[in-house]
């Protein structure tokens, strides 16, 4: 056996020495003859295809997303298999990508097939003089695979490392929330349409207080939605979805988006409708949005005056002596408008024509108090698909706001839960996730649960006896209002029967 051993070290040690003065000393021209030479004979005997993903291709020495897309595809599995790792943040990347270092090689495995990827680095003389000096040492990936598995590797296995690669990379990314600059910002250097932070809002689907069933519709009509690139494609629909979150304020709409962001991991562009000054700049801001993304305009119908019905109503009904404080404020929102001469059929327009030109893959949300002041033609299915309720605050609802505030179980607080339970469903009081929110927030870190549950008890007791007050104020206001009009109608009579004896006189 040690002869055996001697032999072969003996037999690869001149095989390497030969190597070696054939790379040092064969005149690099003859060279370029051989190399192609041995190749084909090493690959009569070695059984393997190997593929390079360079980390720059191109001239303008451009990063390759190939490359960027294989580096987040094997960190997750780098940091579990890899010997030796390199740690580094990927160009807007919220976390540090754990990735094998230099040389190092792992396994992957895809529909029973073996392959390696090695991680290299080669140093490259510039032999071109360029204005973008190349770095001295350019890595690589290698793909290697027995050849008998060379179909599915070019058919599948490849798209399904870019497809995962990008999922990860998405999932990595930092994420931006964008707000719209006005228009007289967009001209000038490194003026931009749309500006960004951060996106680190931590809102999810479980922190949302909510009807757990309407959570689940929610969740999975996005989930949905995320997953059918190819149906819109068959159908030959824009790759977009609209929702219209409405509900008195306090409801959680906006926290709803981040929530609906988070789940999807989609940017958020925060369109502020009254400083876009006309169609043309809404649809330039649109298309200079990127996918993946929620384009949210919230209290749309405050935003413009999108519906023709006011007017109207204003003229039909002359006897309307005060408008109600709402829509004198809303009024006084429009004459602040003036600017913005966005109309409805620019909307419109954006809703449906313009995703075409930028890309898919992107939600519309619009958030409104008033929902029954939109235009129909504005929120019908097509344009907004799902319509969301966020309604006053239910037992089910409760439950994860006291988890969530204070960690509390129905278990523990048995009696106290059931009052609650007793006041929400049965005296049905009204009262906002944000209010019931704020009742249960510990005013100090030693509160006791119960005293914030005894609050809340209190404070509900309190809003049913204000909105009676309201209801009677309401119905108070309502007589004076029909006491008013059946005045002016009396002596508007009154007028024309004195017309008419006058008439009558002068015959
Ligand atoms: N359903 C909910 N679940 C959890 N928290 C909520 C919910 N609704 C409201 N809140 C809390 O109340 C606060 C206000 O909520 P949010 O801003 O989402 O209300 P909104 O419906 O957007 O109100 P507005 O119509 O005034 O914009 C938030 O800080 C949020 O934490
Ligand atoms: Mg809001």
């Amino acid at each position: 056996m040690g002869e055996v051993w001697t032999n072969t070290g003996s037999a690869l040690a001149s095989l390497v020495f030969v190597y070696t003065i054939f790379e040092r000393f064969f005149p690099y021209r003859l060279r370029e003859h051989f190399e192609p030479l041995a190749q084909k004979l090493i690959g009569l005997v070695y059984p393997y295809i190997q593929i390079k993903f360079h980390e720059y291709s191109g001239e303008r020495f451009k990063r390759s997303d190939v490359y960027d897309a294989i580096q987040s595809y094997l960190s997750k599995d780098s940091s579990s298999r890899a010997k030796k790792l390199t740690a580094n943040t990927m160009k807007g990347s919220k976390s540090i990508v754990l990735s094998m270092d230099d040389h190092e090689e792992i396994t992957d495995e895809f529909e029973g097939i073996k392959v390696w990827w090695q991680s290299k680095k080669s140093q490259t003389e510039s032999r071109t003089f360029s204005f973008y000096p190349k770095a001295d040492e350019s890595r690589f990936y290698m793909l290697k695979f027995h050849r008998r598995d060379r179909q599915a590797i070019t058919d599948k296995y490849l798209d399904h490392v870019m497809i995962e690669g990008k999922k990860t990379e998405v999932k990595n990314r930092e994420r931006k929330l964008y707000s719209n600059n006005p228009s007289q910002n967009w001209s000038g250097y490194m003026q931009k349409k749309w500006s960004h932070v951060t996106f680190e809002h931590p809102a999810t689907f479980d922190t949302l207080a909510m009807d757990n069933n309407k959570k689940e519709d929610i969740k999975n009509d996005l989930t949905k939605f995320s997953n059918s690139q190819d149906y819109y494609k068959k159908i030959g629909k824009a790759w977009k979805r609209g929702y219209l979150l409405y509900g008195p304020p306090g409801t959680g709409k906006s926290t709803m988006v981040a929530a609906i962001a988070n789940f999807l991991d989609y940017d958020i562009y925060d369109l502020e409708l009254t400083t876009v000054k006309d169609n043309t700049e809404l649809r330039r801001l649109l298309i200079e949005t990127s996918g993946k993304s929620i384009i949210v305009i919230e209290d749309i119908d405050c935003s413009l005056d999108l519906t023709g019905q006011r007017k109207k109503k204003e003229e039909e009904d002359e006897y309307e002596d005060e408008t109600s404080p709402m829509e004198k404020q809303m009024k006084k929102d429009q004459g602040e408008n003036k600017g913005s001469k966005v109309t409805l059929s620019g909307l419109l327009n954006f809703i449906d024509g313009l995703w075409s030109a930028c890309g898919g893959e992107r939600i519309i949300v619009f958030t409104t108090n008033f929902i029954d002041k939109l235009d129909p033609a504005l929120i019908r299915k097509g344009r907004m698909d799902k319509h969301i309720e966020m309604s006053y605050c239910g037992f089910e609802a409760f439950k994860v706001l006291a988890k969530n505030y204070m960690d509390a179980e129905e278990e523990e607080n048995d009696e106290l839960f059931k009052e609650i339970k007793r006041l929400l469903e049965v005296e049905e009081i009204k009262m906002t996730p944000a209010d019931v929110g704020e009742n249960l927030l510990r005013k100090s870190e030693d509160e006791a649960k119960e005293i914030c549950l005894k609050r809340l008890i209190e404070a509900l007791k309190e809003e049913k006896e204000e909105a009676k007050r309201r209801i009677e104020e309401e119905e108070k206001k309502k007589e004076e209002e029909e006491e008013i009009k059946r005045k002016k109608r009396e002596e508007k009579k009154k007028k024309k029967e004195e017309k008419g004896e006058n008439g009558e006189v002068s015959k």
